[in-house]
């Protein structure tokens, strides 16, 4: 059985190296959904009966390790130098730096390698995360599922 929890949260970033208008800086309303895999908990009595995962607990998982920690944030690419020494020199600015250019790819990656470690098998039901689905925009998404992942050996 899948389930999906969808959170979303804005953030800040530019593609540094883009040929058009994505190398300025500019923000916008990001989404993501989160896939998880299980069986049903069928344990009788227990709040979590019927269900993979409470979506209540998908979503406090993923704020605490992770929406939190973007929204609001700029995402930099830790090359881009330039934007690297602007946020520095700002007190206490809200900044997530990341080894790869902040492109829809990217955060579907990092966002899924953060959460993997967080979701827990802790009813014995074999959870564990299937996909992350980024939202750039709403036309535009990325999906880290994974089977790619793992076949690429980048987790
Ligand atoms: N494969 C990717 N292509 C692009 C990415 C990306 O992350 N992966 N990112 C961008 C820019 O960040 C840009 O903000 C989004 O580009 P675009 O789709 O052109 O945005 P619009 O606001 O114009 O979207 P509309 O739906 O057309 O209004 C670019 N490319
Ligand atoms: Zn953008």
């Amino acid at each position: 059985m899948l389930i999906t929890r969808r959170l979303e949260f804005d953030a800040g970033h530019r593609i540094p190296s883009h040929n058009s208008k994505c190398r300025h800086l500019h923000g916008h309303r990001y989404a993501i959904e989160i896939t998880l895999s299980g069986d049903i908990i069928t344990e009788a009595g227990i709040a979590e009966q019927g269900m993979v995962m409470d979506y209540s607990e998908v979503k406090r998982i993923a704020s605490t390790v992770l929406v939190d920690k973007w929204d609001h944030a700029f995402l930099v690419y830790s090359e881009d130098i330039a934007v690297m020494q602007f946020l520095q020199s700002l007190d206490d600015h809200k900044t997530v730096v990341l080894d790869v250019p902040p492109t829809a790819e990217n955060l579907a990656l990092a966002a899924f390698r953060i959460l993997d470690t967080a979701y827990q098998d802790s009813y014995g039901n074999h959870l564990r995360l299937e996909q992350v689905r980024l939202f750039e925009t709403p036309n535009c998404w990325a999906d880290a599922t994974r089977g790619q992942i793992l076949g690429n050996s980048v987790l």
